[in-house]
């Protein structure tokens, strides 16, 4: 039987595989990969969708069109095309990632699933153990799938499988109301597929400002049929090839008072993905967990096992935050990096002002405390909010944008930036600026007036949402 004893090993190649730094050259290192080398974002994740959504909007383009008084079709939409160029760039870079590695002499690659057999020891599959001086667990999340009839059947899919399939499917069931069920519905009806997303409570995105989320359902709901207070009961054969959906109908007790079903090509089920922790048996090593099933860590994002840290082992990315987003993973790769090479002069993870995007139609970013929030933390009498329309700017005059928009939050008292919650074409770039600011302490009206704006960029639809709050006059003479 094989055993190894590295200097490091790493379950997990997704953000895992960025710890293999020029430290490391002249040491042992060890990393587990169960699946395709490379991890959720470039296979299944971030990179591929977004890879859809940006044709899915350029299909949407006659509507906007339309508005500005230019006549535009989209004649078709090409899918096996679409999914081969998609995956013919992503595929090569995961093959050239794992070819990469089994190049390096001191790097060894074990392509199986490992199990912890204590706090820096695991096995794999076929037996070979591994006792490693450092260990990382960066073995990330999976969707979770509800146990219901016909859940096995090949017409429903995962974020995993959806984006493969031979034909675009022409009706889709969408399951789910968070970051996933919304981007691919809002992939598939830009793509010209018929979508009927369900969700079993009355808002999409609810994690998301009220105000923003209430905006995004009424928008969805325009684009596409927008089912509420619904939950997949079971999925059975249908004619064609085609599924039939058992939709239960649900009032505000959660109890069902009616029942529907809905015959379609695909359904993609979105509800939610959970930390792969059992997968590497964290509890039979004694690492303390989370509720969701996420491994505990410190501010280092050192393991915990029974409150304390256990020397030398590590973990980051989708087992252990609370935030499942890839530029997370990549900054705790970055403090995880730095730890192992530095033990006496520890950083910490930044855990304020992470910002997300939702690549959905319209698009939706947020960064902070959402108003609720802010008011349950200083109280309301301390939160001041402004929320801008697109539409009342220069630039949302040339879109001719009736409905987009961008909320700040702020503290009256001193103008420190809270929250920033947007909706509406380049959410994901527009909120970087509030970023900016709360990450580096500029209050709001500083901000606001010690830079120029560009005129008339969109990007002045900042710059009015931060002048829109009641906030003091900064004392900078230069902001004015
Ligand atoms: C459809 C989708 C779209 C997304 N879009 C975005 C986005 O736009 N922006 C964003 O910020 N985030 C997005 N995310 C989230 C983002 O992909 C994840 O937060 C990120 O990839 C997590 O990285 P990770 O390194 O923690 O895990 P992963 O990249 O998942 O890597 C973990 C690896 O560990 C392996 N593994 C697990 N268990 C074992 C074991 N026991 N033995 C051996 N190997 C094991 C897995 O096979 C996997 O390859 C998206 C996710 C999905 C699913
Ligand atoms: N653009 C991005 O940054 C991006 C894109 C995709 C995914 N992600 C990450 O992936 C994670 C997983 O995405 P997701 O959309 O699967 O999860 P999610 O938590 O965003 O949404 C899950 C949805 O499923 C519903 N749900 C959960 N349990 C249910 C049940 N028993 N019955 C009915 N409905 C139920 C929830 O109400 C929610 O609407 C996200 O949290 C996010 O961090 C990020």
């Amino acid at each position: 039987m094989t055993q190894l004893s590295p200097d490091l090993a790493i379950i997990g190649s997704g953000s895992g595989n960025s710890l293999v730094t020029p430290f490391w050259d002249d040491r042992h290192v060890v990393i587990a990969e169960q699946g395709v080398f490379g991890g959720t974002c470039l296979n299944v994740g971030c990179i591929p969708t977004k890879m859809f959504v940006r044709p899915a909007l350029l299909a949407r383009s006659p509507e906007e069109a339309a508005r500005l008084n230019v006549t535009q079709r989209t004649e078709g939409v090409d899918w096996p095309a679409m999914r081969d160029r998609i995956f013919g760039r992503i595929d090569p870079i995961s093959a050239g990632g794992r070819d990469y590695r089994l190049g390096l002499e001191h790097v060894e690659l074990i392509e199986q699933r490992v199990r912890l057999t204590g706090p820096r020891s695991f096995v794999a599959d076929d037996g070979t153990q591994v006792e490693a001086e450092r260990l990382v667990i960066a073995a990330g999340s999976r969707a979770v799938l509800p146990d219901i009839p016909g859940i096995d059947l090949p017409q429903v899919h995962t974020s995993d499988t959806i984006m493969r399939v031979e034909r675009q499917p022409q009706r889709v069931l969408v399951v789910g109301g968070g970051f996933i069920a919304c981007e691919f519905a809002g992939i598939f009806s830009g793509l010209g597929s018929e979508v009927v997303q369900i969700n079993r409570s009355q808002r999409l995105m609810r994690s998301l400002d009220e105000e923003v989320s209430a905006a995004f359902t009424e928008e969805a709901s325009r684009h596409w049929d927008v089912r509420l207070g619904r939950v997949l009961a079971g999925v059975r054969s249908g004619t064609a090839g085609r599924v039939i959906a058992d939709i239960a109908v649900r009032d505000a007790d959660a109890s069902t008072v009616a029942r529907e079903t809905l015959e379609v090509d695909a359904v993609l089920v979105a509800m939610g993905r959970r930390p792969n922790s059992d997968l590497v048996d964290a509890a039979a090593a004694h690492l303390d967990l989370h509720d969701d099933g996420r491994i505990m860590v410190d501010e280092f994002q050192r393991v915990l096992s029974g409150g304390s840290p256990v020397p030398g082992l590590f973990a980051l990315g989708d087992i252990s935050s609370a935030a499942q987003l890839k530029h997370v993973a990549n900054h705790e790769a970055r403090v995880v990096a730095h730890n192992l090479e530095h033990p006496d002069d520890l950083v910490a993870s930044r855990a304020d002002a992470i910002p997300l995007a939702v690549f959905t139609h319209p698009e939706l970013a947020t960064v902070g405390w959402t108003e609720t929030q802010a008011v349950e933390a200083i109280g309301a009498e301390h939160v001041t909010t402004k929320t801008q329309r697109y539409g009342d700017t220069a630039y949302g005059w040339a879109m001719e944008d009736g409905n987009s928009i961008f909320k700040v939050v702020a503290d009256r008292r001193d103008g420190r930036v809270l929250g920033a919650h947007v909706m509406g074409p380049e959410a994901s770039n527009l909120v970087q600026p509030i970023i900016t600011a709360m990450s580096f302490g500029i209050d709001a009206h500083t901000f606001a007036r010690g830079q120029y704006w560009i005129h008339p960029a969109l990007m002045e639809v900042a710059e009015n949402a931060l002048l829109g709050l009641d906030v003091p006059n900064s004392r900078d003479p230069g902001a004015i």
